[in-house]
């Protein structure tokens, strides 16, 4: 990205905060794709070849200018990354989080069969 930024002479417009709003935009066009179609199955298996190489696109969009975007901060975004993920396990162990969905699974199963409503779930 930084070589092909260079090429263009479009360092000037890579800045921290374009680059922000090129990739929030990126994600509003990817949420198009999925807008007004409601949930759709993992693998998206009713989807057209054309659609799902769109879907490819916009998702490359916004890797890129994230990537771009890090580059620009000075943030090793791998690094991060992988920090991150230490973070997280540290903050959800398996299993705490493993009795908690059980929990929330039976509270569902409860509220189903009394017919209330429960939150919506991840
Ligand atoms: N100043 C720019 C313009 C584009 N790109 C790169 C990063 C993205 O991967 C892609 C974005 O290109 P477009 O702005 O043309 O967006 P789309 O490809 O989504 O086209 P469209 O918005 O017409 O669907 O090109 C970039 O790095 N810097």
């Amino acid at each position: 990205m930084a070589d092909f930024a260079k090429e263009r002479d479009w360092d000037q417009f890579h800045s921290p905060r374009n680059l922000l709003l090129a990739l929030v935009g990126e994600v509003g066009e990817l949420s198009e794709i999925f807008q007004w179609k409601g949930e759709v199955p993992k693998g998206l298996p009713d989807w057209e070849e054309e659609e799902k190489v769109h879907l490819g696109e916009e998702l490359s969009d916004v890797l890129l200018y994230l990537v771009r975007l890090s580059d620009i901060c000075g943030i090793d975004l791998g690094k991060a990354a992988l920090r991150k993920v230490d973070l997280n396990a540290l903050k959800y162990p398996v299993t705490l989080c493993k009795k908690l969905s059980a929990v929330e699974a039976e509270v569902e199963l409860d509220s189903s069969n009394t017919g209330a409503e429960g939150d919506d779930k991840v």
